[in-house]
């Protein structure tokens, strides 16, 4: 992929969205609790990533501050704006690409149009995400790395303030993995407040800012990423760390 300066892409954004401040946060499913009261204020900028166990909540408290979905219980404030007002500032990508049926450049065209943003956005995007070549290929071809690219692209094309990332380099291979933490990590220095979800160790370590640590649906630890690597504070932050099972 090669390093160029893109107009567009490439503008330095300043957000009033933060600081996120969410308060007793509970979510359930048919009376199981998920989210079990969460309290959490996030006012730095750069990459907070959330890990934690599978089934520990992560990907519910993605939807959640992104105002997918309402919880029930709690309040969820943008710089003291509802999740729900504010989505449309913000893009989430998932760990599955949900592409289009098209080319990879209409996926782009797609995002655009529906934003009322200039067509001519497209190739710096599909440059920015390194698929400028294969813009006419239909996007159901691309590899799973291309894939998971083009969904940035998509997501960047809104021109997010916040990005919301649930595992966006499951199952890719290393060469792939870098490719798309570049893209993140250029995003983070542009302005663009970011939100991973991963399970990548060293992609946590190389990314986080700081760390939420999630255990069966609360909030145990919460540290700059310098200090929750070395010295986790709790025994299940330790365990997940080691590797050891501790759902
Ligand atoms: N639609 C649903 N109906 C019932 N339970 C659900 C539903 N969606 C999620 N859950 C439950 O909510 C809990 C939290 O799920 P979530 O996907 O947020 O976990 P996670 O921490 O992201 O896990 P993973 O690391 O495996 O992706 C899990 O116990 C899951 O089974």
């Amino acid at each position: 992929m090669r390093d160029l300066t893109f107009p567009d892409v490439a503008q330095r954004i300043e957000t009033d969205l933060m600081p996120l401040q969410v308060e007793g946060l509970r979510l359930t499913f048919d009376g199981k609790t998920v989210l079990d009261g969460l309290d959490l204020t996030v006012s730095d900028m750069g990459c907070t990533v959330i890990m934690g166990p599978n089934g520990s909540g992560k990907s519910q408290l993605l939807k959640l501050i992104h105002g997918l979905k309402r919880p029930d219980a709690g309040r969820i404030a943008w710089n003291g704006r509802a999740a729900t007002a504010v989505t449309a500032r913000q893009a989430l990508v998932f760990q599955k690409p949900v592409l289009l049926r098209r080319s990879v450049a209409a996926n782009i065209d797609f995002v655009l149009k529906a934003r009322r943003r200039d067509r001519s956005l497209r190739d710096s995007v599909l440059e920015h995400v390194g698929l400028a070549d294969k813009a006419r290929q239909p996007a159901r071809q691309l590899s799973g790395g291309e894939a998971q690219r083009l969904m940035l692209g998509r997501a960047l094309a809104t021109e997010p303030e916040v990005l919301l990332l649930d595992e966006p380099t499951a199952s890719l291979d290393p060469a792939s993995v870098l490719a798309i933490e570049r893209i993140i990590l250029r995003a983070r220095e542009r302005g663009v407040k970011v939100f991973l979800v991963t399970h990548d160790m060293g992609q946590a370590r190389r990314l986080a800012d700081e760390v939420v640590f999630l255990h069966r649906g609360r909030i145990l630890e919460h540290a700059p990423a310098d200090e929750f690597f070395p010295e986790p504070e709790t025994q299940p932050a330790r365990d997940y760390l080691n590797g050891r099972i501790v759902v």
